[in-house]
């Protein structure tokens, strides 16, 4: 065959060949709730990657359009597409994370949203069924350790399925305060802030290393500073609340690495709200992140001094279900 009917041979099937990237399903991350954490959720997952598409849905369809298309513009980048979406379709994707619901108001704390969240998680819930039984579904709305809690329930999946990005975002705060103390890298701190996502939270240092030492052989980690550092994390969001209205960027590139852990597989351990079976509440503890949800919990040891706040967490958290639920 000459070269020129190879070519035409070649550029014949080429014209045959019916791809159409928007048609393809894969590695689907739907978000509900296309506000400021929605929105930076979305983006942080299509500029890292972590996942081929992401669906948003709102309640609010223009300005979810809106974002939609605004998000779309950015995945020129990477690839990852992005469409407004209806809850059904968002029921079926792989990863659904849930970022719907009114935030907290300057001096708010996170657990007077539960009356108002609560309702808008039910009605999520029954807009996306029938939902599809391998999803694995992270909650980010507040009070997020009550929401995974009821989530759990309203979606009938296994708890492993079902999880809360409790105090991923505090631990993180808590590390890079560390970190600028010891002029190390973030990564170096292996420390989580556990418990509740609010204010009954704490730091876990008796376990907590830098690069494999224990905090206790830095002169510089004196407790009077380890104890402010672990009240700037509790108080960041307020913090952050009265000086601009929201946060949202922090916990944008909390859930993208979540998500890239989960479609990698990666079984990353995380401080991530999850089922304690003891008091029946979901609070945050170390826990292995891969494709199906939560892998394992890691049963941290504490001091007397955590163990006695860890269980404070959790009588807050059940005080509050037995309320709502
Ligand atoms: N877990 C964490 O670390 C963090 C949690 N949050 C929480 O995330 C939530 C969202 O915060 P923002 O995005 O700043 O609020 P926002 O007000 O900017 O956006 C909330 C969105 O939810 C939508 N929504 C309400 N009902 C809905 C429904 N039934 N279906 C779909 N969408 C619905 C609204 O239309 C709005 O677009 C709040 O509860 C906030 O406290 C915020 C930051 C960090
Ligand atoms: C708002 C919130 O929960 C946070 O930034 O930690």
């Amino acid at each position: 065959m000459s070269d020129n009917a190879v070519l035409s041979r070649k550029l014949s099937s080429l014209n045959e060949f019916s791809y159409n990237p928007l048609e393809e399903k894969y590695n689907t991350v739907a978000v509900i709730g296309a506000g400021g954490v929605g929105a930076a959720c979305a983006s942080n997952c299509i500029l890292l990657k972590a996942c081929s598409e992401v669906l948003l849905v709102d309640i609010a369809e223009d300005r979810c359009e809106g974002e939609a298309l605004d998000l779309q513009d950015a995945g020129f980048v990477t690839g990852v597409r992005c469409k407004h979406a209806t809850y059904e379709e968002a029921g079926q994707a792989d990863v659904i994370v849930i970022t719907a619901g009114v935030g907290q108001k300057p001096g708010e704390p996170r657990t007077s949203l539960i009356g108002r969240n609560y309702a808008i998680l039910k009605s999520i819930f029954k807009s996306m069924e029938p939902l599809n039984p391998d999803a694995v579904i992270l909650v980010v709305s507040n009070p997020c350790d009550v929401l995974t809690y009821l989530a759990q329930k309203l979606s009938g999946l296994e708890r492993s399925q079902v999880f809360g990005s409790g105090t991923f975002l505090d631990s993180q705060r808590f590390r890079i305060a560390i970190s600028h103390k010891l002029k190390v890298s973030p990564s170096a701190v292996n420390a989580f802030v556990l418990g509740e996502h609010g204010d009954s939270q704490f730091a876990a240092t008796s376990t907590a290393t830098v690069g494999g030492v224990p905090f206790s052989s830095f002169p510089e980690l004196t407790p009077e500073f380890l104890k402010q550092a672990e009240a700037d994390a509790r108080n960041r969001a307020y913090e952050i609340i009265a000086k601009k209205g929201a946060t949202y960027h922090g916990i944008g590139a909390c859930v993208a690495t979540m998500v890239d852990c989960i479609f990698l597989n990666e079984r990353l351990v995380f401080p991530l709200s999850v089922r304690e079976k003891e008091a029946n509440v979901c609070v945050s503890q170390p826990a292995v992140l891969g494709r199906s949800g939560i892998e394992a919990i890691l049963p941290i040891p504490m001091s007397e001094e955590e163990k006695k706040l860890f269980d404070a967490s959790c009588g807050a958290m059940r005080a509050i279900l037995d309320e709502v639920a």
